[in-house]
């Protein structure tokens, strides 16, 4: 199942710049690991902002939800989501 996820990172001004930096590489170590096994699929950086646009590959709505709350930086983190299924037009067969 495929779902698209915009999410905003919304950090307080006044918050520890080195516990955020930790924050930081520890999300970028998951983000890796999930990029490597194909479910997080696809990110863009949304211009001007501290926001992305992805594409999650799951089996269940309920393990994007456990993905997305396992996500270091999840508590700084607003979050939608969009279910997204195969276009009758496509031509790829793994947009699904
Ligand atoms: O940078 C972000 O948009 C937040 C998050 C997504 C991937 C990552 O490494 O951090």
């Amino acid at each position: 199942m495929l779902f698209k996820v915009e999410m905003d990172v919304k950090v307080p001004l006044d918050y520890d710049v080195d516990h955020f930096a930790d924050l930081k590489r520890k999300e970028l170590e998951r983000f890796q690991e999930l990029q490597k096994v194909g479910t997080w699929r696809h990110i863009w950086r949304v211009v001007g902002l501290y926001s992305n646009i992805s594409i999650f590959d799951v089996t269940s709505s309920s393990e994007l939800h456990d993905v997305l709350i396992s996500l270091p930086l999840y508590p700084f983190m607003e979050v939608r989501v969009t279910a997204l299924c195969r276009h009758p037009s496509s031509i790829h067969d793994d947009d699904r």
